[in-house]
């Protein structure tokens, strides 16, 4: 069964104290930090790139570093990221011209490899080649380019439908993620949760992440739980 992962994004943080907020966001329980990285092509807004993912890991022993790559060439900076300490590199299947490739690369410079689609991109571009090499699927449930925007509803069957075809596979949501839209993406089966200006504009950042997390798992716990025999059939067939 997967499990509940909370995925800060410090694009809603204060970027002049980068360190000490992805410090603070760990001791808050946060399990990952989730690391935006555009590059003014794919998306039109620039943020950081490997040198300040480095520093972060220099200051932060033993961080997960959720790379979200928002770039328009997601092959070049596989081992950029890499040797700037990230974790997992999670690319947009619509910059990709050869998904399997790149996947290919992220593992063979040690980090998990994630594939994005954006809120216009069907789930079922994703092949079942692509998604068995994957190590993670993320669902945008908004426009990717800047914190603070509109939870997309219509994203979330896209969840639903991913979560059908792969019932152990990490699937992170990723945009407009708090409190009030957890619910839908936690019954449609999501289990990496990204949450930016949810949890760093929240007075009490931990009881956000906290219930997040509660939300999540619970929700996984049910739809394992839905998924067993009822009791009465395995009491009357104890041998099968
Ligand atoms: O990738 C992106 C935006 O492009 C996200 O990671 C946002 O940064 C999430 O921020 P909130 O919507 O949670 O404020």
């Amino acid at each position: 069964m997967p499990r509940a992962i909370i995925s800060p994004s410090v694009l809603a943080s204060d970027f002049g104290q980068l360190t000490a907020e992805c410090k603070r966001m760990i001791k808050g329980g946060a399990e990952w930090l989730h690391m935006d990285v555009m590059d003014g092509h794919f998306v039109p807004n620039i943020t950081m790139g490997a040198p300040i993912l480095a520093s972060v890991s220099k200051g932060v022993p033993g961080i997960f570093m959720d790379c979200h790559m928002m770039v328009a060439q997601p092959e070049r900076w596989v081992e950029d990221i890499a040797k700037a300490g990230g974790s997992l590199y999670c690319f947009h299947l619509e910059a990709a011209k050869d998904p399997l490739s790149i996947i290919e690369s992220i593992h063979k410079n040690g980090m998990k490899a994630g594939v994005a689609i954006s809120p216009d991109t069907p789930s079922t571009d994703i092949t079942h080649e692509v998604a068995q090499a994957a190590d993670m699927l993320l669902v945008m449930t908004v426009y990717p380019g800047r914190g603070g925007q509109k939870f997309l509803d219509r994203c979330v069957s896209k969840v639903a439908e991913l979560r059908e075809r792969y019932p152990e596979k990490d699937i992170e949501v990723d945009g407009g993620v708090g409190p009030s839209t957890i619910h839908v993406c936690a019954d449609a089966g999501s289990n990496v949760i990204v949450a930016g200006t949810a949890i760093f504009a929240a007075p009490d950042p931990e009881g956000v992440i906290e219930s997040l997390k509660e939300t999540v798992t619970n929700a996984l716990l049910k739809a394992n739980e839905d998924k067993k025999p009822p009791s009465s059939v395995v009491l009357e067939h104890p041998h099968t």
